[in-house]
């Protein structure tokens, strides 16, 4: 009995819906509060199956898009009649129960019965309003706060959490953004959660501190993600996040091709996927899978220290055909995979990455020849659509045999590489390992991160440990 208890890995099932929602007219008057009702009830019927079908499969806990129950186009205006006033969950409320007790407040009630009748934790994303005096600092115009927020209703129906979005995108006028990051985390017998929605996975807070500080297994993620090659497919970063960071990431996104909206998925830092990712159809799709409930207690990945690991790296010169291009606005320096197999190092400011590779036999001489690859390197300030800092090793195959081509988005290849190894002596320890493949795949059980690091640290200091792979 105590064997298989100390044995036995807590698990939970997670799904996520990815939802071709529904869009408002564009207008410029405001539509009336029941015809903002009717458009999000015809969502959320659609969220309704998703919700009713994964209860039935056994999910504990459901994630569906940001955006996913009122859709975009809006104005502060026009925004207006789909918000409601979400309390504090401090209050302890279940709507479901309860619907009158702060107010009118339709589609909180709806959320919260869903998740009651199906027994299932519920998270959503819809639009907060707290009124505010316009004599107050920061008090907008208008006289109240716009909110893109997420909730979460437990499998009783209670409002457990409310989170409003930090780093609002392009075009999110509509809505204000919190004076400071919010940190919203929960807990629960599966695990401790955190949330955050969609742009905000590029910025420190209150993403990686939900994790560093905060000490979550599972981040929900309602997103509403536009594509862009290469770095920056939905299912990619997000997978890359999971891994990067040791927890599960359960990821829903929108789903509309002609916006480049696809791709969701149920990540753990272990296992990429399942997923979904389809632009040939604009159907809907409900992802579900088995999760352990703490990954980080099983994760090895997290916290490695990428600048001592590369430092131990033997240097290859990189020649010189150096050469810049561009990739989604950042200037990258490149260098061009010559030969059938080899080793480069390519720099830029104080990053170095390191590539070692040999493509597949029949490849490298004959077939695709055509196809030219590109070993880059970035360091420095990403200014488009808000600012980050970036650092970037990656190995790229170029839209054409023109080397100008080096960086933009490409979603096909053929050449097979019989392996490869990239690494980079990164200033921080936020790495996200991304691999894509032919027509945007994923590689699950196809690459791992190098823990070599954890061999030579043990094999100075403990050396206990010394008897773990090198590849993990
Ligand atoms: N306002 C938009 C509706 C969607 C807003 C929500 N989306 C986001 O917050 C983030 C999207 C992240 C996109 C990634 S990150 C930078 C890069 N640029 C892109 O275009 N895609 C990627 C609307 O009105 O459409």
């Amino acid at each position: 009995m105590l064997a298989s208890f100390w044995c036995s890995v807590k698990k939970f099932i997670a799904a996520v819906y990815e939802h071709n929602v529904i869009l408002p007219e564009e207008t410029a008057t405001p539509v009336t509060k029941q015809e903002a009702l009717d458009l999000m009830n015809r969502n959320i019927d659609i969220l309704e199956n998703a919700i009713k079908r994964a209860a039935q499969k056994g999910a504990h806990i459901i994630v569906t898009p940001e955006d996913g129950i009122y859709g975009w186009r809006f104005t502060r205006e026009t925004i207006n009649p789909y918000l409601e006033d979400i309390p504090d969950p401090k209050v302890n409320w279940i709507p479901c129960n309860d619907p009158k007790r702060y107010g009118i407040n339709p589609v909180q009630t709806r959320l919260s019965c869903l998740a009651k009748q199906n027994s299932i934790y519920v998270v959503a994303n819809i639009g907060d309003k707290k009124y505010c005096n316009t004599s107050e600092a920061g008090c907008p115009k208008d006289g109240q706060y716009n909110y893109n927020t997420a909730v979460v209703y437990d499998s009783e129906g209670k409002l457990i959490a409310r989170y409003h979005k930090q780093h609002l995108f392009l075009g999110e006028t509509q809505f204000n953004a919190p004076h400071e990051a919010e940190i919203v985390s929960f807990d629960t017998p599966f695990g401790r959660f955190g949330i955050f929605i969609c742009f905000d996975v590029l910025f420190h807070d209150p993403a990686v501190a939900l994790v560093v500080d905060h000490n979550v297994d599972t981040i929900l993620f309602p997103t509403a993600w536009m594509n862009v090659l290469p770095h920056l497919s939905a299912i990619e970063f997000h997978s890359a996040w999971a891994m990067g960071m040791g927890v599960n990431f359960l990821s829903s996104n929108t789903h509309l091709t002609t916006r480049r909206m696809t791709g969701s998925g149920v990540f753990s830092p272990e296992n990429i996927g399942p997923y979904y990712y389809n632009m040939d159809s604009e159907d809907g799709h409900l992802v579900i899978s088995e999760l352990i409930a703490h990954p980080r207690n099983t994760s090895t990945y997290y916290g490695i220290k990428w600048n001592q690991y590369a430092s131990t790296i033997k240097k290859f010169p990189s020649g010189t055909n150096v050469f810049k291009g561009n990739v989604f606005f950042d200037e990258f320096t490149f260098t061009e995979l010559k030969e059938p197999q080899g080793s480069y190092t390519i720099c830029q400011n104080d990053l170095c990455c390191h590539l070692s590779y040999k493509k597949a036999r029949n490849d490298a001489h004959k077939i695709h020849k055509n196809e030219i690859y590109v070993i880059g390197a970035f360091d420095g300030l990403h200014v488009v659509e808000g600012q980050y800092h970036l650092q970037v090793c990656t190995l790229l195959k170029c839209l054409s045999s023109d080397l100008q081509t080096c960086g933009e988005s490409v979603d096909t290849a053929s050449t097979k590489f019989e392996s490869f190894s990239l690494s980079g002596n990164f200033s921080t320890n936020f790495v996200f390992p991304e691999v894509l493949l032919d027509k945007v795949n994923l590689a699950p059980n196809m690459f791992k991160v190098n823990t070599c690091i954890m061999l030579i640290i043990c094999f100075y200091e403990v050396r206990l440990f010394c008897s773990c792979d090198c590849i993990k």
